[in-house]
């Protein structure tokens, strides 16, 4: 229902029409990380704000669950109510508690998990998340209502048993609320409504804590006033049931719903405009639009067996599953960990919300900060220095110690997190990919909830230790602390063994490209550029690599088979100014070229930048405004690779004046040919006779073999803008694997449109034909019933008219019997009897339908007993009175 207006589905701003967007930038047109853009689409940004404050309610209900948990097990019930300050928080009974809450909480999604996805594939998501949101207010109204453990464990199930099926009706709308090349930024938006709300609930459960100390004090308030754990579960249920109201009122674009009929309307609209429906993908990674009716097991079972045999997808898994092993140590231990420090409720409040804002900065920053880092590397590194900051927090001394290791953790957790799904999203093949990401939950929470289970037991088993270290000096260690520096040193193994196996860039410094990046900052000032209705498409290479091959026949494919105004070019040299600067910088005929020995190399990267600023001022941009496709032979890599492969320059700043030189104009996909620099140079030599391959001779082997290496490791970067292509094979199979991907990222050309447009009012057409049709057989129909109406109340009226004169026929016999028998009576004429010639004038004298045969009847009148009669031929019927012998 609209928010104004009350109606449903309230039509959108068509502008912002998600599949509008999808039509004009083609199924893999590139992500765009703008939040702002993103949270721009009405729908989404109501949903993200219902997943915040869901999120918010969950939270704080877990905070105040696991507590209230802890405090009813502790024994700590007093007649008056619950007395916080005397409930021994350490107790085994309220570690077991609080880790049964937990265990409790992820048991469903292993168990329900897969149900829950088909589920949520069937149903209409609005109503499963109004019912979800409005089912979980109410469980978590009721757990301070009945106030007992066991019903806290029911309602801890039902709580997730019910989240269950709310998350991936969620999952499975976002998609449909936003364009595809906006899924990513609406994705990490979602973790971080997700995961950045921890803090505030955090903050809240502390702030509801005071003020039930504060209500304590006043007398005559209701006790259940004055536990902070029911203040926090109260709120809690107000955030769902809130949550609820506002998705009832979503305005949701066609196909958001997920109805049968809902979901047709939109694949006919994907369809009519998609230009490759071969190559297409739903969003959950399935091929052809939705999940294939084979059984959901067999499915199960081969998104296994993908992950165990492909070595990136492996480590990549195992190492998300070995993080989070380690994380549900720090869950399963806070309360007795934060106890063991001597600082209660609020130091528990306080170090759960400062994991999750480290969370939040690293899901958000870190990737931003890191930019230019191998994700690979990363992704290991990360998991390696969270376990090395679980380490800190376990021999922690100290609550404040612990809340700045806690918060460092946080923060490499979240972008461990964030670059394994990123790495999953991009390097998993997508009819595997939803699977994929379906088995990583359910690993994670298997491993959650047996990592929970055995903390508190570990930690009791550990106890407290001592360890002298000088006479003078003794470090004693709790159990919890004890145990979670051993799972910090498990997640230290784990990442450096994940860093090992994923490493692609072996023999260079991780220290210093995470100084390079730390130094450039997350901030590009040149990353700016217009947006445009064209396409950038860039051919990358080494020399003789096979670019200008390549550039005509992705030109010609673009421009002949897909109808697009096509605009051919290169670097340096595309322009006028452009040619006099290539002679300067490459020409090596004396009587023409440089007669010293050419430009230093700070000189030749400006000569570079100043063609390639000329070039997009001048050819490129204007084109992509026009709403062409440029295909252009090299850019700001080859400066990139070739500037900064003598090592004289830093790449980094080769890359920040040729940023500066384009205003921030990035190519929409970068082709790199790769080749081995001797094959390349047979190909020259082919070519341009000796003086060709002597170009790449003059250069070193050393030199061809860092600029290959250049390409590679910023197209593996960056797998969405980069298409890296094997160019030792025939020209044929470069050109056909280029075609592929650039077919299903271009935006439709003129002609598509115009077909597309065609396809759309054929299609209006025949729906508007269809519905005219349906408008004249309901005409006919309602014709038709009209006739038969009034047949029927025809036949009625005959039917009564009829009754009507056979009844005034019977009264006017009855009246000349009765006279007949006047008549016989004055006469005494016994000889004659009267005959009666109908049944119902018989039955007015007494007789009954068993008496009589089918045949008239005759009387007596003194003896009434019926008898056949044959009747006399001059016995007159018109009366109803014959006459017959005498019995
Ligand atoms: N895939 C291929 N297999 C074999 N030969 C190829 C292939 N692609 C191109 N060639 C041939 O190799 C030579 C160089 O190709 P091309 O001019 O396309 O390379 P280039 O990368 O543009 O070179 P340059 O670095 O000079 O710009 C040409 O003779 C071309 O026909
Ligand atoms: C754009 C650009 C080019 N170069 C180098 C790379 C090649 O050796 C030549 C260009 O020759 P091609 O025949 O056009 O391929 O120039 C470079 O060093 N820096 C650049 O930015």
């Amino acid at each position: 229902m609209s928010a104004t207006t009350g109606q449903p589905d309230a039509p959108l701003d068509p502008t912002l029409d998600p599949t509008a967007d999808d039509e004009a930038h083609g199924p893999g047109s590139p992500p765009d990380h703008s939040p702002r853009a993103v949270l721009r689409y009405p729908a989404f940004r109501r949903l993200w704000l219902v997943l915040g404050l869901s999120s918010l309610g969950d939270w704080l209900g877990l905070l105040a669950v696991t507590f209230f948990a802890a405090v009813l097990a502790g024994g700590a019930a007093t007649g008056d109510g619950l007395d916080l300050r005397a409930v021994d928080l350490t107790s085994t009974e309220a570690g077991l508690a609080v880790s049964l809450v937990f265990v409790l909480r992820l048991a469903p999604a292993v168990l329900l998990g897969p149900l829950a996805g088909v589920l949520a594939d069937r149903v209409d998501r609005r109503v499963a998340l109004v019912v979800g949101d409005v089912v979980r207010g109410l469980l978590f109204l009721s757990i301070p209502l009945v106030g007992e453990l066991w019903w806290l464990y029911v309602a801890t199930v039902l709580v997730e048993v019910t989240a269950l099926f709310w998350m991936p009706a969620k999952d499975a709308m976002v998609p449909t609320l936003v364009p595809r090349r906006r899924l990513e930024a609406a994705n990490q938006l979602g973790v971080v409504a997700t995961y950045g709300t921890a803090p505030v609930a955090a903050l809240l459960f502390v702030v509801l804590v005071w003020l039930s100390n504060a209500l304590d004090g006043i007398a005559g308030l209701a006790p259940v006033l004055a536990s902070p754990v029911d203040l926090a579960l109260y709120a809690n249920a107000v955030t769902f049931l809130v949550a609820a109201v506002v998705v009832a009122r979503l305005p949701l674009p066609p196909g958001a719903r997920g109805s049968a009929a809902d979901r047709a309307a939109r694949a006919v609209r994907r369809d009519d405009t998609t230009h490759d429906t071969t190559h297409d993908t739903t969003h959950d990674g399935m091929p052809g639009g939705g999940p294939a009716r084979v059984s959901v097991w067999r499915q199960v079972w081969d998104g296994w067996v993908f992950i165990a045999r492909t070595p990136l997808v492996r480590g990549l898994v195992g190492g998300m599953i070995g993080a989070f092993a380690a994380g549900g140590f720090v869950i399963g231990l806070g309360i007795p960990y934060v106890a063991t420090l001597g600082a209660g409720a609020p130091g528990y409040g306080v170090l759960f919300g400062a994991v999750f804002v480290g969370m939040a900065l690293g899901v958000w920053q870190g990737p931003r900060t890191l930019r230019d880092v191998s994700r690979r590397r990363l992704f290991g590194a990360a998991i390696a220095a969270a376990g090395v900051a679980l380490v800190v927090v376990g021999l922690s001394p100290d609550i404040v110690l612990s809340v700045v290791a806690v918060t460092v953790l946080g923060f490499l957790a979240g972008l461990a997190w964030v670059t394994g799904m990123t790495l999953l999203g991009a390097e998993v093949d997508d009819a595997v990919r939803g699977r994929t990401f379906a088995f990583v939950q359910t690993a994670v929470r298997v491993v959650l909830v047996a990592v929970m289970a055995a903390g508190p037991a570990l930690a009791a088993a550990a106890g407290e230790r001592a360890v002298e270290i000088t006479d003078a000096l003794t470090w004693t260690f709790s159990g919890p602390g004890l145990v979670l520096a051993l799972a910090g040193l498990l997640a230290v193994v784990v990442g450096v063994a994940t860093y090992r196996g994923l490493d692609d860039r072996p023999g260079r410094s991780l220290r210093a490209e995470l100084l390079e990046a730390l130094r450039r900052g997350s901030g590009d000032p040149f990353d700016v550029a217009r947006p445009h209705p064209g396409f950038f498409l860039v051919v990358e290479g080494g020399d003789g690599s096979g670019k200008s091959t390549l550039v005509d026949g992705i030109g010609r494919y673009l421009a002949d088979e897909l109808g697009h105004d096509v605009v051919l070019t290169r670097e340096p040299g595309g322009t006028a100014l452009g040619r006099e600067l290539r002679r300067l910088v490459l020409d090596r005929d004396p009587a023409t070229g440089p007669r010293d020995e050419g430009p230093v190399p700070r000189a030749e990267a400006l000569l570079f930048a100043a063609d390639r600023a000329q070039h997009v001022a001048t050819v490129v941009r204007p084109a992509l405004e026009a709403g062409a496709v440029v295909v252009g032979d090299r850019y700001v890599d080859s400066s990139i690779a070739y500037q900064g492969a003598r090592g004289d320059l830093d790449a980094a700043d080769v890359e920040r004046v040729s940023r500066w030189a384009t205003g921030g104009l990035r190519p929409d996909l970068t082709v790199v040919l790769d080749v081995d620099p001797d094959v390349a140079r047979t190909r020259l030599h082919g070519r341009d006779g000796a003086d060709g391959a002597d170009r790449l001779e003059s250069a070193g082997d050393d030199f061809h073999a860092q600029v290959r290496q250049t390409f590679l490791d910023r197209a593996s970067r960056d797998p969405h803008r980069y298409l890296v292509v094997d160019a030792s094979q025939e020209p044929a199979d470069v050109l056909l694997q280029v075609e592929r991907r650039v077919r299903r990222m271009v935006p439709l050309s003129p002609r598509q449109r115009a077909v597309a447009a065609e396809r759309l009012a054929a299609d209006a057409r025949r729906r508007e034909a269809l519905e005219a049709r349906a408008v004249e057989e309901a005409a006919e129909e309602e014709t038709g019933r009209a006739r038969v109406r009034e047949a029927m109340a025809a036949e009625r009226e005959r039917q009564e008219r009829a009754e009507r004169e056979r009844l005034a026929s019977e009264a006017e016999r009855m009246r000349a019997r009765a006279e007949a028998h006047r008549r016989h009576l004055r006469e005494g004429d016994t000889d004659v009897l009267p005959v009666v010639t109908d049944h119902a004038a018989a039955r007015h004298d007494g007789l009954h339908e068993g008496d009589r045969p089918d045949a008239d009847v005759t009387y007596d009148l003194d003896d009434t007993r019926p008898f056949v009669l044959e009747l006399p031929d001059e016995a007159d019927e018109s009366d109803g009175v014959g006459r017959g012998p005498r019995r």
